[in-house]
């Protein structure tokens, strides 16, 4: 029935009608579905032989909602295809998305390497990595494609930065930052900065740490997206939310974070990805695999960020009237799935990050170049 049914616009105001007459599946419930398809076809069959109109007006709405749904994931898929910029040869280097990654400590090397390099990867010209001193070597030593400042642990952290930041086109934090007080304060310092500027800010991993601390650094910046995991999502609601979070309604807990942060764009990541600017919900379920590497959420981060800076240049005339960022957030979910899956289709359990990030120029050709 879902077959190619990847993903789904949910207007606030009341489900869409898949939605309603097909309630959403989580984990548990496919076994149930299973059970209930077998149902269905027994039932139709019944009902088949006793009331063939019953059937046909049942058939065709049925084919009403998966038409539906099909438009649906059709349309995002071109709104992401609009804002994909042209390659001409008229361009100089850095027109296409000069994106900076704050992250990387003595621990972890890996998450800002990985979404610096899915950035460059999805088709920016340049990757900044603004790290701590230590990570620096690491860091330059995985890639030469990568420009590296070691500098967040600097006591002229933010002024360093700040240096950079008019050349920047979007900013990601928190892959591989860690939690360490003195990175934090100078991050705050940073963040500050970048909204100063305008600057699209994609926030992930220890940046949502952050964030769960003090709200109020991201409060109503429309160009913020939050990327949160299962675990990430929990704190950032505490943070922000009083009443307990309701695990029977994703939709509604997303849009009720993103509501409480101000309207940021908020994206929900498991199963399926819900995305919400506070006014609408989508969701996208491009098939990935059952492979769960660590790393995957900085390939998202990093492209988002590239992605993030594409949809705003190209605006809302582009986008058909839809938020940019939701546009920039869905696209992003779609390729780091879609490399997931052809990882998995390659490697089975023994697929990695790595993998999925040599797989993002063909996962992004198949899914958005006209
Ligand atoms: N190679 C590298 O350098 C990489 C570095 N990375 C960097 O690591 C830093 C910390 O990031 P993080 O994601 O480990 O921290 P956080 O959110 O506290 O989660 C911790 C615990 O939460 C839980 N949990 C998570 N998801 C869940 C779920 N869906 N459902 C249920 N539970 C879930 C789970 O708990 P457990 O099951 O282990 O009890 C998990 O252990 C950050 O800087 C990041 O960028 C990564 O990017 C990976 C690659
Ligand atoms: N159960 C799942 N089924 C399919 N895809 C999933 C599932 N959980 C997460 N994903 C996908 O994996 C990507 C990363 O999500 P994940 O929750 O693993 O982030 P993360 O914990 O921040 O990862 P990282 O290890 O990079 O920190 C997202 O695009 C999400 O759609
Ligand atoms: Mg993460």
């Amino acid at each position: 029935m879902t077959m190619g049914l990847r993903c789904v616009a949910i207007p606030v105001c009341g489900r869409s009608k898949f939605d309603t007459a097909f309630p959403r599946m989580s984990g548990r419930a496919v076994g149930a579905a299973v059970a209930g398809a077998a149902v269905v076809t027994l039932l139709s069959v019944a009902i088949a032989l006793c009331e063939p109109p019953l059937l046909a007006v049942l058939q065709r709405t049925f084919s009403l909602h998966t038409a539906h749904l099909r438009k649906d994931m059709e349309n995002f898929f071109q709104l992401v295809k609009n804002i994909v910029p042209a390659l001409t040869e008229k361009k100089h280097k850095g027109q296409d998305g000069r994106i900076g990654i704050v992250g990387g400590c003595q621990e972890y090397t890996g998450a800002p390497y990985f979404a610096a390099m899915s950035a460059l990867k999805a088709g920016a010209d340049l990757s900044y990595v603004f790290c701590a001193r230590e990570a620096a070597p690491v860091i330059k030593s995985y890639s030469p494609e990568l420009i590296v400042h070691p500098v967040l642990d600097s006591p002229n952290a933010v002024q360093e930065v700040k240096k950079w930041l008019p050349r920047l086109h979007a900013l990601v934090v928190g892959p591989g930052l860690g939690r360490d007080d003195l990175l934090l304060k100078n991050v705050k310092g940073i963040l500050e900065a970048s909204k100063a500027r305008d600057i699209p800010i994609v926030i992930d991993a220890d940046g949502l740490w952050l964030i769960a601390q003090e709200p109020a650094l991201i409060q109503g910046y429309q160009k913020a997206i939050l990327t949160p995991n299962h675990m990430e999502f929990s704190r950032l609601w505490e943070a922000v939310v009083s009443s307990p979070v309701d695990s029977s309604d994703d939709h509604a807990s997303v849009l009720r974070l993103s509501q409480a942060l101000g309207n940021v764009t908020v994206v929900q990541k498991g199963e399926h990805d819900l995305i919400s600017d506070g006014q609408q919900v989508v969701r996208c379920s491009q098939e990935g695999s059952s492979r769960r590497c660590g790393g995957q959420g900085d390939l998202l981060s990093g492209s988002l960020g590239l992605m993030a800076h594409w949809a705003l240049l190209a605006g809302l005339e582009k986008t058909n009237g839809t938020s940019p960022l939701l546009v920039a957030a869905w696209g992003a979910c779609s390729l780091t799935r879609q490399c997931n899956h052809q990882a998995f289709q390659k490697y089975g359990r023994s697929t990695t990050t790595t993998d999925m990030i040599a797989e993002i120029g063909a996962a992004f050709s198949k899914l958005f170049e006209t």
